[in-house]
């Protein structure tokens, strides 16, 4: 099929003629035709069936595959891999990637969801004898058990760009990792890079910069993608901290969770909230009696604005809600952070206040 590779939505196609092509493209790996044998076999049989199969390629899943062989390179490169390591990638897809990982490393464990895309990996390792290097897991990355690795790096489907990397980072079941290369949308990644007072500082900086140290490499054309996406990429490494955070994590989450609903406002505006005092309130209660304990470590990559709440600027009246309100404020007043908004802060002093807030038996999970 020639022309456009593409189709109105839901699919993307891209013909067996231009895959070839893709497959043709990598300058390092041009010993590989994985379509040789139709050219020497002629239009028979397999071989013209496959022909006539074209690859579709899914937009909800993701799937713009990365063909400039330069960038393939750069990113493995970068990622300072050791012939030793083993690497886990997301998404490999027909195996751009990890075909040039699997020269530089000594394994590679590669999650894809989709099964026709781990035939055309598969096919292509073992027609590169790199086959034995390689262990493909089938399934959805995020409900995947990660072996251990010694680094992971891929270009993910961008869609889940924060569970994953929530999971990398607060799955407490994922042995430790040098580090994780990723290639990200660019406006994702300017937001993991935010510093406190940039405008895009927000709830998922605050916590992946809690626990890890984010890195930018360099910025990849929406270009060197087939098919072409609409948004160009950045490569971003995230080095987890060797030493661990002083703090409860699930605690943390639900804090950062309330400091961030509405990211531009005062936290005094955010914790005179009628709504807010009574959630807190709930929870005392609930510690009280004993906890719960459910809490999914799930990024929120934008600030959850929930304008227009119930009793939001309404003045608390009566006893205890107005006592408890008052000892919530009185914390924010003694630290100085009233008038402080959470997109100013850093995390030494969220943490401060999250101190402060727990010294003063005010909590944010059970
Ligand atoms: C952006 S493509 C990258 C392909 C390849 N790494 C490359 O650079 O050419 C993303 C890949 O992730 C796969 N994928 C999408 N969602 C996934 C999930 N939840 N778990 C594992 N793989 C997924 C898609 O099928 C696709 O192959």
């Amino acid at each position: 099929m020639r022309g456009s590779i593409f189709q109105p939505r839901p699919y993307l196609l891209l013909s067996h003629t231009r895959l070839r092509h893709v497959f043709r493209s990598f300058a390092k790996l041009n010993t590989f035709d994985p379509f040789e044998n139709e050219s020497q076999e002629g239009k028979g049989g397999k071989d013209a069936e496959a022909e006539e199969e074209p690859l579709y390629l899914h937009r909800s899943r993701g799937q713009h595959l990365l063909t400039n062989q330069r960038v393939l390179d750069a990113i493995v490169g970068k990622a300072g891999v050791e012939r030793t390591d083993t690497v886990l990638e997301i998404g490999p897809g027909t195996g751009n990637l990890t075909l040039t990982l699997l020269h530089h490393v000594r394994h590679v464990i590669a999650v894809e969801i989709d099964q026709r895309m781990i035939r055309a990996l598969n096919s292509r390792a073992s027609m590169l004898g790199l086959a034995h290097q390689l262990t493909v897991i089938s399934g959805d990355a995020l409900k995947t058990q990660f072996p251990p690795f010694d680094l992971c790096v891929a270009n993910i489907p961008y869609g889940i760009s924060s569970p994953l990397i929530a999971k990398l980072l607060f799955d407490q079941t994922i042995t430790p990792f040098r580090n994780a290369t990723l290639l990200l949308q660019k406006e994702f990644a300017s937001r993991l890079l935010a510093r406190p007072g940039d405008s895009a500082f927000n709830r998922l900086a605050v916590n992946v910069q809690l626990v890890a140290h984010v890195q930018h490499l360099m910025g990849v054309s929406k270009r060197d993608f087939v098919p072409c996406p609409k948004v160009d990429s950045s490569l971003v490494k995230i080095v987890p901290n060797s030493v661990k955070p002083n703090v409860d994590l699930k605690e943390w989450w639900a804090f950062t969770r309330t400091c961030f609903c509405k990211k531009n406002k005062t936290l005094g505006a955010i914790f005179r909230q009628k709504k807010k005092v009574l959630e807190l309130m709930k929870r005392r209660s609930m510690v009280r009696k004993g906890g719960n304990d459910e809490c999914g470590f799930v990024f929120e990559d934008d600030e959850s604005e929930d304008d227009g709440e119930e009793g939001e600027g309404v003045e608390v009246k009566g006893g205890e809600v107005s006592e408890f309100k008052e000892k919530v404020l009185s914390v924010l007043k003694d630290g100085g952070y009233e008038d402080k908004r959470p997109s100013k802060l850093s995390i030494d002093q969220f943490l401060h206040l999250l101190t402060m807030f727990n010294n003063g038996g005010i909590r944010f999970h059970g």
